[in-house]
């Protein structure tokens, strides 16, 4: 039996860049659409009264270009803040596809992040027309999931503000000042503004990202503007039901569950 070959992190963030993982994202949702891809629903387990959970992800892709046969296996430790550890860990194997032996073991904390954030940008690609002059992004959150997020939205799109609102009111001051410190590093010209109030931060968005564990809304659906694109990053317990957008049947949101395998298809 070959060695297993691991990649760690360190190489991981090398190699990513945000033109390859976007394009790999949307190219991954065609695949899944055209049925050359296999993606179950992934499997959660609960460590019994805690709030940890074990998710596995496997999945097979067949195609031209690439076959690949692997899963990934991610924790959610939400206490893991106070340990200054992500919440989130990751790894991803892959398989020898003839034989279903082992061949690779990678750091997936990283690629997770991206591959989230590339989602959302994929989503408001197809959804929103956001390339024209003047748009604003607002971001509910201030960890792992906003930073990447701004980072990914502004590399795809060029927002000319970034409205950012955080439980914790210092640190989407703190977020702010970084990412408006690296827009100024490479000469761009884009705003990031801290709110203290949530209805502030959305009510002049054209697109909403929200990145919290909150498990109730925090967005009320008469805040925000008609034809506002929302993607929301869901999991938690109750995650059935945690958009974290109030709305009622009747208002029409453009939210990333209308996504529909069609709007991947080529
Ligand atoms: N990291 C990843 O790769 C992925 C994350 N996700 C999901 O995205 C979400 C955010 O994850 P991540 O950014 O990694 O987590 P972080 O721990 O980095 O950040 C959590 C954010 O949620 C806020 N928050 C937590 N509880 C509440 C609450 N009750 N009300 C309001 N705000 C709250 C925190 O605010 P405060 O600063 O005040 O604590 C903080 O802004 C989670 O639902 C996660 O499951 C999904 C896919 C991948
Ligand atoms: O990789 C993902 O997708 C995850 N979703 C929910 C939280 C764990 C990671």
């Amino acid at each position: 039996m070959a060695a297993i070959k691991q990649i760690t992190s360190e190489t991981i963030c090398k190699i990513l860049d945000w033109k390859s993982v976007i394009s790999a994202v949307e190219e991954a949702m065609v695949n899944v659409s055209e049925k050359r891809a296999v993606q179950n629903v992934r499997s959660v387990t609960q460590i019994p009264k805690t709030d940890n959970i074990l998710f596995a992800m496997p999945g097979y892709v067949n195609t031209d270009k690439s076959t690949a046969l692997g899963c990934k296996l991610v924790t959610l430790f939400p206490s893991n803040a106070q340990k200054n550890l992500p919440s989130i860990l990751a790894n991803i194997l892959l398989f020898n596809e003839n034989t279903g032996a082992l061949e690779v073991i990678m750091d997936g904390t990283e690629i997770t992040a991206w591959r989230t954030a590339a989602a959302s940008v994929v989503a408001t690609k197809y959804i929103r027309d956001v390339n024209s002059q003047n748009k604003t992004l607002a971001i509910i959150g201030a960890g792992t999931q906003a930073k990447i997020h701004a980072i990914a939205f502004q590399q795809q799109f060029k927002f000319v503000k970034v409205h950012v609102w955080n439980r914790t009111h210092e640190k989407a001051e703190m977020l702010c000042k970084e990412l408006q410190c690296q827009s100024t590093l490479h000469g761009t010209i884009e705003e990031y503004i801290p709110f203290q109030n949530v209805e502030e931060c959305v009510k002049e968005a054209d697109v909403i990202v929200t990145t919290t564990s909150a498990t109730t809304p925090l967005i009320h659906h008469k805040w925000v503007k008609p034809g506002v694109h929302i993607n929301g990053k869901l999991w938690t317990k109750s995650s059935k039901n945690n958009n974290r957008t109030n709305s009622d049947k009747n208002h029409k949101l453009d939210l990333i569950t209308k996504l529909g395998n069609s709007y991947f298809s080529k």
